[in-house]
C-alpha cells in the first residue's frame, strides 16, 4: 500500500507548479509549496502514511466541518438550518454576492465563508470559551491533545480578513447573525489557523466513516445523525463551485482548505487526509485533487 502511495504522490508532483500557494493571507505564502503527504485510516485500524504526512499546515476551510459538528449538537438539526441552507452554490467561497439578496434569508450552506461564519456564531460560550470548546472537540475527535493554533496566522487573517469581516457586518445587519461582529470573527479566524497534520484529518474523516465513533475507545461522541449530515454536505458543498464535477471524477465526500489540505470520508471504510499548499483556481489543492482522483480509481472508492 504505501508503494503505491509513494507512486501517486510521484504521478502528481509535476502539479505543484501548476498552482499558487493562498497569498491573499500573507503569512501562508511563506508555507514550502513541496511538501505532499497523504494519511489513511480505516475502519480495521489500518493505518497508512506517506510523504510529508507528518507536516503541520493551517486547517482553513477543513474546520468548517468541526465547527458545523458542534454548532449541531450545541443546537440540533433544525435550529442550525433554520440559519444556514444546505443548498451547494456556483459562487467562490468567499462570494458576499446574494447575501444582500431581498429574498435572501440565510447562507447557500456551512462550506462557504458567510455560512462558516454564522455556523461559529452558533457555538455556545462566551469570549474565549466558544474556540476552546471548539479546539477541545477538534483534539477529542483527533485523539491529539497537542493540537493549537498559529497565531501568526491568525493574526495575518485578522488584519486582512476584510471580505470576511464585511459579509459578517452584512449578514448582521440583515438580521442572518446574532451577537458581536467581531467576536465572532475572531474565533472564526483562530479556527481556520490551527494547526494539523494528514494524521489529524485523516482521523476525522474516519470518525465520520464510523459515524461519530473514536475507533479504538468505541465512544461515541455524538449522534451517527451528525455525521450523515456531515458527509452529505462534504460530499455536494466541500469542495466550493468545484464539488459538482469532484463528486462526478472522485466520488468521495470531501472538505479541502486553503492551507492545503483535503480531508476525505467514506462512510463505513475509512478517512482520507491529503495535504499539498499549492491551489486552484477554487481553492482547492491543486495536487490534493490529482491525488484524491487516483486513490479513488485504484482503491476503488468511488461512492457513487
Ligand atoms: N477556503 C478556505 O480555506 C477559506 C478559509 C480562510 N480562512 C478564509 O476565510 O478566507
Amino acid at each position: 500500500m504505501e508503494d503505491l502511495l509513494s507512486k501517486i504522490i510521484e504521478k502528481n508532483r509535476y502539479l505543484i507548479s501548476k498552482g499558487a500557494v493562498a497569498d491573499y493571507i500573507p503569512a501562508l505564502s511563506k508555507v514550502n509549496p513541496n511538501n505532499i503527504g497523504i494519511c489513511i485510516m480505516d475502519v480495521d485500524g489500518n493505518n497508512y502514511k506517506t510523504g510529508n504526512y507528518d507536516v503541520k499546515f493551517t486547517i482553513q476551510s477543513i474546520s468548517k466541518i468541526m465547527s458545523l459538528m458542534l454548532a449541531l449538537i450545541d443546537n440540533g438539526e433544525d435550529k442550525v438550518f433554520k440559519k444556514i441552507d444546505y443548498e451547494p452554490t456556483e459562487e467562490p467561497f468567499n462570494t458576499l454576492f446574494k447575501l444582500d439578496f431581498p429574498h435572501t434569508v440565510k447562507p447557500s450552506n456551512p462550506m462557504i465563508n458567510s455560512g462558516a461564519i454564522v455556523t461559529t456564531s452558533l457555538i455556545k460560550g462566551k469570549g474565549e470559551e466558544r474556540f476552546n470548546r471548539l479546539l477541545n472537540f477538534i483534539r477529542t475527535v483527533t485523539e491529539n491533545p497537542n493540537i493549537s493554533y498559529n497565531e501568526e496566522v491568525y493574526l495575518s487573517e485578522k488584519d486582512t480578513g476584510h471580505k470576511n469581516r464585511a459579509m459578517a457586518y452584512l449578514m448582521k445587519a440583515r438580521g442572518f447573525i446574532d451577537g458581536d461582529v467581531e467576536e465572532i470573527l475572531d474565533v472564526y479566524f483562530k479556527q481556520c489557523s490551527i494547526e494539523v497534520t494528514t494524521v489529524d484529518i485523516a482521523k476525522i474523516g474516519l470518525f465520520l466513516a464510523n459515524r461519530c465513533k473514536l475507533l479504538e475507545q468505541d465512544t461515541k461522541v455524538c449522534d451517527a445523525r451528525i455525521a450523515s449530515i456531515v458527509t452529505a454536505i462534504m460530499a455536494t458543498c466541500g469542495m466550493y463551485n468545484f464539488s459538482g464535477e469532484y463528486a462526478a471524477t472522485v466520488g468521495i465526500p470531501s472538505k479541502s482548505g486553503v492551507g492545503g489540505g483535503i480531508l476525505g470520508t467514506i462512510p463505513h471504510k475509512m478517512g482520507i487526509g491529503v495535504f499539498s499548499p499549492t491551489l486552484d483556481q477554487y481553492g482547492n489543492s491543486i495536487v490534493g485533487y490529482g491525488i484524491m482522483s487516483d486513490l479513488s480509481k485504484e482503491l476503488n472508492l468511488n461512492i457513487f
